[in-house]
């Protein structure tokens, strides 16, 4: 028997991956979150849409028709553009969704204005630095993007401003049309041979390699993510970034802005590379020092630069880079042609549309992605894990604070073959919804906990057997804490719960050292007792008495005639005095009623 342990900071590396520009393997599109509706019990939102109504989507931005048609079909649409932030706050406790393009900020003001019934945020394009990721997390929001539809459309606009800048048109074009005819001062430079570096290898990186390739360019490029045979499978070459910086003539940028990708061209950078480079930026303003390439400009290093997007959008009307003779600009179009927007319209609407009805969107960026086959084989165990986490946290005696719980899986299949991403969330919101006004989900799960002080520590127990079914058992146990129940602490001196399934059905199989068998439905009734004839009997009787429906009754004892733990499932709720006359039977040494 081997034991693994897991760190629980994984959870959300999809997030983190997505957030460094880095995507986890995409999904197939219709991932089913394995969480019941929210209930209204513990709804966070003082505004919540009644139930049965159609969800409300505000589309704060232009989106193509055919999205809006798909969103109609399903919900209440509310088109309105250019909301001022004040406005936005406002609208957006009456939205379930939120879909906005690269204009509209979705700030943490948001999130909280939203009250809690905020549940998607939808980004029509790629770029999520406009939405405030951790805020969205934080309120259990998922954000989505449509990453795919325009990206050909940003390759093409590269290319055209690669080819733009390095023959003045704009500058000739504005001279022609101010009456002058100046052939010699608007001689270009040529683009063949020349080396062209891809600084991001991503979706659109690749494609303007692919098409500079045929433009007769000898293309390089670095990225610290990308795979060197997909680069390699169109002609191209990766590199090291100083290496790639100080041979390029021509740079195109094309990553994602990060913390690690903020101002990456600055004075040191611009220092390094060949005199007379151009510099072509269509993926954000913010991953150049835009102070920096003024004064590269000025002073010759970078000879011209054609940019489609700024740290401020959109720039300031006297902005000395935008009006600098050698910069070729325009207004963030890289994703605006016709087919693009309708591409993405209709990518987003989907993704939207799939989030509200409770499916995992391929696409999210803030919660992890959970393979279709990995969640169908799961499910019962993800209830099963709720249900452990619910009911461990009633056996703490209050004031005790929950602090630190421990998590074992036991299993016969290797590691790695088991994702416990969505066990451990689950287990959270059993641990957190009954003791606060918090909703938990799969989004937010560890930042809920991590919030509340509560650290859960995984581990793996290797069992020998055939590994047919992905878990044998699951087991809770909170540690430093006093117990309501004293027989529900463990030889650790921990409160400890086991639960396997059985046909399909979550069951209760150990509590603290006892061992039971009942199935996790109803409520539970857990009582010590010293065991003797009669007591299934005594406690059956004064049930029944008040009409109440005993489902299962299991017994474990430590030895005949010793201390036993009776577990008693029921369908309803007994009332105080029935459990009074519980507890006063004289056998009966401790007992708690836990709701499940
Ligand atoms: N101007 C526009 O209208 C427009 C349109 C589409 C995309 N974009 C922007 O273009 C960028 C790229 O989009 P994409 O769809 O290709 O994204 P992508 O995620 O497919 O590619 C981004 C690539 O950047 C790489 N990267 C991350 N950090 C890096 C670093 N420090 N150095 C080099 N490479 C790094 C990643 O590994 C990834 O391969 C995004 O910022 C997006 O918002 C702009
Ligand atoms: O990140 C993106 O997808 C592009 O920058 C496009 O932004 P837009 O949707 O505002 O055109």
């Amino acid at each position: 028997m081997a034991t693994i342990t897991t760190p629980s900071n994984r959870l959300f590396s999809a997030a983190a991956a997505a957030h460094s520009g880095h995507r986890l393997p995409l999904l197939p599109p219709s991932i089913r979150l394995p969480f019941r509706p929210r209930r209204r019990r513990f709804s966070v939102s003082a505004h919540a849409a009644p139930l049965g109504a159609k969800p409300t989507v505000l589309v704060a931005e232009k989106l193509g028709e055919a999205g809006l048609e798909l969103l109609k079909d399903f919900a209440n649409v509310d088109c309105s553009y250019n909301l001022t932030q004040e406005e936005l706050c406002t609208k957006i406790s009456l939205c379930d969704a939120l879909i906005v393009r690269s204009g509209t900020k979705v700030t943490r003001e948001v999130f909280e204005s939203s009250a809690g019934r905020l549940r998607v945020v939808g980004r029509a394009g790629v770029g999520i630095d406009n939405v405030d990721l951790s805020a969205a997390t934080e309120h259990g929001c998922i954000v989505v993007n449509a990453p795919t539809a325009n990206t050909v459309a940003a390759a093409e606009h590269g290319i055209a401003l690669l080819a733009a800048m390095a023959r003045n048109i704009a500058q000739a074009d504005a001279s022609l049309k101010a009456g002058k005819w100046l052939r010699s001062k608007y001689v270009g430079v040529s683009l063949v041979g020349k080396t062209l570096l891809v600084l991001g290898f991503g979706k659109v990186g690749s494609e303007v390699a692919r098409r500079a390739k045929g433009l007769g360019m000898h293309v390089i490029a670095h990225d610290p993510y990308a795979a060197a045979d997909r680069a390699r499978a169109i002609g191209v070459e990766l590199v090291t970034f100083d290496e790639a910086i100080s041979t390029a003539d021509f740079i195109s940028l094309h990553m994602p802005l990060t913390p690690s990708t903020a101002k990456l061209l600055n004075d040191e950078t611009f220092a390094k590379m060949k005199k007379g480079v151009r510099i072509i930026n269509v993926a954000r303003g913010g991953v150049i020092d835009e102070e920096a390439l003024l004064r590269a400009l000025d002073s010759g290093i970078v000879a011209q630069a054609a940019l489609d997007v700024f740290t401020e959008e959109p720039p300031s009307a006297d902005s000395k880079l935008v009006l600098h003779e050698n910069v070729t600009v325009t207004p963030h179009l890289g994703a605006s042609t016709a087919e693009a927007q309708e591409g993405v319209a209709v990518e987003i609407a989907e993704a939207v549309v799939g989030a509200l009805k409770g499916e995992l969107a391929a696409t999210a960026v803030n919660a992890p992605m959970v393979p279709a086959e990995v969640l169908s084989e799961l499910a019962p165990f993800v209830i099963l894990a709720e249900k452990l986490g619910r009911l461990v946290v009633q056996l703490v005696a209050g004031g005790s604070g929950v602090k630190s719980v421990k998590v074992t899986y036991a299993s016969a299949r290797a590691p790695d073959d088991l994702d416990t991403r969505l066990l451990r969330a689950m287990i959270t919101k059993g641990l957190i919804e009954p003791i606060s006004s918090a909703f938990v989900n799969l989004v937010n799960a560890d930042f809920v906990a991590k919030q509340r002080g509560v650290q859960i520590a995984e581990e793996r127990i290797l069992l020998d057997g055939s590994p047919e079914s992905p878990l044998d058992f699951i087991q809770v146990r909170i540690a430093n804490v006093e117990s309501k129940f004293a027989s529900a602490i463990s030889e650790t001196g921990e409160i400890s719960v086991e639960g396997r399934i059985k046909d399909g059905i979550p069951h209760l199989t150990k509590v603290g050292t006892f061992q039971v068998d009942v199935s996790m439905e109803g409520s539970l009734i857990l009582c010590r007792q010293v065991d003797q004839p009669g007591m299934i009997g005594t406690v059956g009787n004064i049930l029944g008495e008040q009409n109440i429906n005993v489902s299962f009754m299991s017994v474990g004892r430590i030895a005949p005639r010793k201390q036993a733990v009776m577990a008693i499932g029921v369908d309803e709720e007994p009332s105080k005095e029935s459990l009074k006359k519980i507890g006063d039977i004289p056998a009966i040494e401790e007992f708690v009623f836990l709701k499940l």
